[in-house]
């Protein structure tokens, strides 16, 4: 229990000391200052009661949790920091009541059952990830984005999308990320086998390569400046100063939509714009395949936007070239890195994997046989699990036999189902064998999540994984992968959530040795 001390609790040193301190201020503090410390103890006072009354929902509606505080910022360190392990320890139930980013309150969903209810089958009640103000961090172009876009137009430019990422496409997309390869290997892989690589900031520079290659279908090996300046800005949009970005997240969304402010400057804006009228233009020229020319094939007027079914606006192109990168970027170097320390540890996989390439060539064709490693990927998306889920209750509903109001938020932490051994046994070994004969089902898996469920999981699921499978066939055909200086174990390393990306409790160093 706390308790207030009185005068009496003082000792009479401390008496005089205060009285002195309080004669002082009445003599020499100002009166306005008087006024302003006094309003703003009364704003904190009710800032404070306000807060305490938010984090009694759950309480209210009888549902359990965790006691949320100031320091855990709700309940979002705790659960975040483990992604919900010691949660689901604690609270061994279906649905768990948190708070996050401080009193939002959100249902913790289990049950990986229940889980793909609210994703397929409930998808009417649950259309979003949530309707958060860093939803509209890029300014006035975010509503256009495909993770942001709801309704009518969240369905025609999904629609418009998914046959991107088909065979025939992925095929030619495949040929631009063999070359890059060559250049990425030839600039970034160091030629002395004592030189420790940081895999995830390596892994970065591939996959953001990898991405506006496939994207904009720029060669650096025939355009080096180019490619260098598209890269350049592209890691721009990646450097969110996230000051400037709590700020502009305080305004109303209309008011910053007026003034368009954005988390990157604007002469990435403008070179952006410009590439892209550039490729629609030229791309149909020159006849190569790329996300945009593919986007520029199915272009619509503006005054078509409510109406059209099918096709983008070229506002709209513009803002999917940009989430492409922001969605993929970090995800695909996450897995990348993961997987690249897991060899690293791992000699007899490499060897494992070499086999299997021995016996084929590094063609989209080829590689589609070597399913072992689709294997890989999903063992490694697994065991480092680093993606959290969340929607949106549109309208009031049941999930898990608790009322879900309109605007409150379910959540789903993968991470209690991927390292659970009633799921997975062993959980805790790194075995991608236990994924034979289920290595493509990646979309479906009743216990797997990588790239999520139902009609919002992600539409780029196969360019993920040809990207991943070309550069570590690319790799290990001509690298061994070595642990770097006081690499740690694999079970020590935890991803962990650091603003717009993931990041690692510790780093993981590796190295790189030509094979003879
Ligand atoms: C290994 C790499 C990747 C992983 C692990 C990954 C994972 C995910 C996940 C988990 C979701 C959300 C699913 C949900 O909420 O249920 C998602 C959505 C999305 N991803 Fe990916 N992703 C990857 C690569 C990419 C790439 C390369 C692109 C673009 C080229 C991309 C574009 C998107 C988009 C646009 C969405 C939003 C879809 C929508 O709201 O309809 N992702 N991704």
């Amino acid at each position: 229990m706390y308790c207030i001390p009185t005068l009496q609790d003082i000792p009479e040193l401390s008496k005089d000391v205060l009285k002195s301190a309080v004669l002082y201020a009445q003599n020499n503090v100002p009166r306005k200052t008087y006024l302003v410390l006094a309003s703003f103890c009364g704003a904190a006072v009710i800032g404070y009661l306000w807060v305490q009354q938010k984090w009694k929902y759950w309480e209210r509606k009888g549902v359990p949790g965790p006691k949320p505080s100031f320091k855990d910022i709700g309940n979002t360190r705790s659960t975040f920091r483990d992604h919900g392990t010691q949660l689901g320890k604690d609270f061994p139930m279906d649905a768990v009541g948190i708070y996050i980013f401080g009193v939002t309150p959100a249902l913790v969903i289990r049950d990986p059952v229940i889980w793909k209810e609210v994703c397929v089958k409930k998808f009417h009640n649950f259309t979003t990830g949530g309707r958060t103000s860093a939803n509209y961090l890029f300014g006035k172009i975010s509503p256009d984005f495909l993770t942001v876009a709801e309704g009518p137009k969240w369905k025609r430019l999904r629609s418009t999308i998914a046959p991107f990422f088909s065979g025939n496409n992925l095929k030619e997309i495949c040929l631009i990320i063999n070359d890059l390869f060559e250049y990425f290997d030839e600039k970034f892989i160091p030629e002395n086998d004592e030189t420790d690589v940081n895999a995830k900031d390596f892994a970065s520079n591939f996959s953001l390569r990898a991405i506006l290659a496939s994207g904009f279908a720029i060669n650096a090996k025939e355009n080096e400046e180019l490619a260098e300046d598209l890269y350049k800005h592209a890691s721009i949009l990646f450097e969110v100063d996230w000051k400037q970005a709590t700020k502009s997240m305080m305004l109303p969304k209309w008011l910053r939509f007026k003034l368009n402010v954005t988390s990157y400057p604007h002469s990435t804006d403008v070179f952006f714009r410009n590439i892209i009228s550039d490729i629609i233009e030229n791309g149909k020229k020159n006849g190569k395949k790329n996300l945009i020319t593919l986007m520029a094939e199915n272009i619509i007027d503006e005054s078509e936007e409510l109406t059209a079914s099918k096709g983008f606006t070229k506002g709209e192109i513009l803002a999917q070239a940009l989430i492409f990168q922001f969605a993929g970027q970090d995800t695909t170097a996450n897995v990348l890195s993961f997987f690249l320390f897991a060899l690293s540890h791992k000699p007899e996989l490499q060897d494992e994997i070499r086999g299997l390439l021995e016996e084929t060539d590094l063609s989209y064709d080829g590689l589609k046989k070597v399913k072992f490693l689709d294997a890989c990927i999903k063992e490694t998306q697994r065991y480092f699990t680093f993606l959290f889920f969340l929607r949106e209750a549109d309208e009031d509903c049941e999930v898990a036999g608790v009322k879900v109001e309109k605007g409150s938020s379910v959540m789903f932490l993968p991470k209690t189902v991927h390292r659970n051994p009633d799921y997975y046994p062993n959980p805790d070994a790194f075995d991608p064998h236990r994924f034979d004969n289920n290595e493509s089902n990646t979309l479906q898996d009743d216990y797997w999540f990588g790239f999520g469920i139902g009609p919002r999981a992600c539409p780029a699921v196969r360019w993920a994984f040809v990207a991943i499978k070309i550069f570590i066939a690319n790799v290990l055909v001509k690298y061994d992968v070595l642990p770097g200086e006081n690499a740690p174990a694999m079970d020590e390393v935890n991803a962990l959530f650091r603003g717009a990306k993931v990041t690692t409790n510790k780093p993981m160093p590796i190295r790189f040795r030509k094979r003879s």
